[in-house]
């Protein structure tokens, strides 16, 4: 769930439109976070009656207008009279999908609600162009609890940078390799396989050299049987020594679904400033980053507060010695430490996978304009 729709009502909104974009912004929270916003759409009668919601499912699959709308034609559901209530302005572009704006005309909408603004170059100007197109337009129902829904996405397309997801497979004190550096496995199988379905939704995957080091790992995305997935990330080592000829990490991998270029293959970052190592990436066309550690990397990508979602896998395990988590970090005192929060979206923030725990999380500070 969302955190809880404000109180007080919007004035110049009713009542049913409040619920509705409470049920919108709920629908969003069904989404998963990356190169996309998350983003939940509502279709509201006249009557109050909410007859469809719609969510988007995260980059090329249906926005969450499109999602709602399918709904309605599925059920056959007449459309007179009904108001879409949108958490976020809808695109007016054609992206991996079709522009919403169209999308809206031809479903015969005539009224529409959005909560925020997308100020994204691509796909701002849809608010204006359904005006223009005769369409009733309010929005800013509920707009802080919208832009709190994305606003780590709102911050990385503004510094014209992937969206960076970190993970972290941890033993109960904190550690994630034995003193000699041994590490496979921590987490059991169901936790890996989650971090291999969050592998094969991103653009690439960046782990550090003493990773690539010590692991040798291969950063391919692989089902519970561990064959290849269909998406395959591109790889990226960052470090200014050489990655090792003959590293798992520069061997070939075929991805079957291309989505680009850039599938499956291999790029080694020659530095350790993580803003580089990203602006090298989104110049490849990298729109969502994995970063799988070490500890080094982890904490230079917080210590620049370049990380914009983490999921912790925590195993039933005491290392008692061995690599912590993160390399230090500067903090001295309590108040100075970095504060993260439970991530409503994509399922329970906190789940148990086999004998291991995920927590899902996003950093505390809201870092936007809004
Ligand atoms: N359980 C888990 O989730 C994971 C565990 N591990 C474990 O972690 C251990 C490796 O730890 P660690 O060496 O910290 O791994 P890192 O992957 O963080 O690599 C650190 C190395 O990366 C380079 N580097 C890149 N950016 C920076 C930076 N900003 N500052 C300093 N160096 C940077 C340096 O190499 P160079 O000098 O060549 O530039 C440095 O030595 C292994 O035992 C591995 O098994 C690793 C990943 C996940
Ligand atoms: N040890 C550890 C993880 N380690 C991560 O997995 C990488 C190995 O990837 P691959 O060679 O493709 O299987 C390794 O280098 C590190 O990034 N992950 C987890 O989910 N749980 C674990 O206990």
């Amino acid at each position: 769930m969302i955190p809880s729709a404000q109180e007080r009502t919007d004035p110049g909104f009713t009542t049913a439109e409040h619920t509705a974009m409470t049920a919108a912004l709920d629908a969003a929270a069904r989404g998963v976070r990356g190169a996309n916003p998350v983003v939940g759409a509502a279709l509201l009668h006249q009557d109050g009656r909410i007859l469809h919601t719609g969510h988007h499912s995260g980059a090329g699959t249906l926005h969450a207008e499109a999602d709602a709308l399918r709904k309605a034609k599925d059920a056959g559901t007449d459309l007179a009279d009904v108001t879409m209530v949108i958490t976020l302005e809808p695109c007016n572009h054609t992206g991996r999908t079709g522009p919403c704006t169209g999308a809206i005309l031809d479903a015969g909408i005539d009224s529409v609600i959005f909560a925020v603004h997308d100020g994204t170059e691509a796909a701002s100007g849809g608010g204006a162009f359904l005006a223009d197109h005769g369409v009733s337009m309010r929005h800013g129902l509920l707009a802080e609890q919208a832009a709190d829904l994305n606003d780590r996405w709102f911050t990385a397309q503004s510094q014209n940078r992937p969206f960076v997801t970190l993970k972290i497979a941890q033993s109960l004190d904190g550690r994630v390799a034995a003193p000699d550096g041994t590490s496979q496995w921590i987490t059991g199988p169901s936790a890996r396989e989650a971090g291999h379905e969050i592998r094969a939704r991103v653009d690439a995957i960046l782990v550090g050299g003493g990773t690539a080091r010590v692991d040798n790992p291969t950063l391919t995305a692989r089902d519970a049987q561990g064959n290849p997935r269909d998406h395959q990330p591109l790889r990226a080592v960052m470090s200014r020594t050489p990655v090792a000829h003959d590293a798992r990490v520069r061997r070939g991998v075929v991805a079957s679904a291309h989505n680009g270029e850039i599938d499956g293959r291999f790029v080694w970052l020659n530095t350790h400033d993580p803003a580089q190592a990203l602006a090298r990436l989104a110049a490849l066309g990298v729109t969502h980053v994995l970063v799988e550690g070490g500890p080094t990397v982890s904490a230079a990508f917080l210590a620049a507060n370049l990380v914009d979602e983490l999921w912790l896998y925590q195993a039933p395990m005491i290392l008692g010695d061995g690599k912590a988590a993160l390399a230090p970090l500067p903090t001295q005192t309590l108040a100075d430490a970095a504060r993260w929060r439970s991530d409503p979206v994509a399922g329970p923030s906190v789940r148990t996978l086999g004998n291991d725990v995920a927590w899902h999380l996003r950093p505390a500070a809201v870092s936007v304009s809004k």
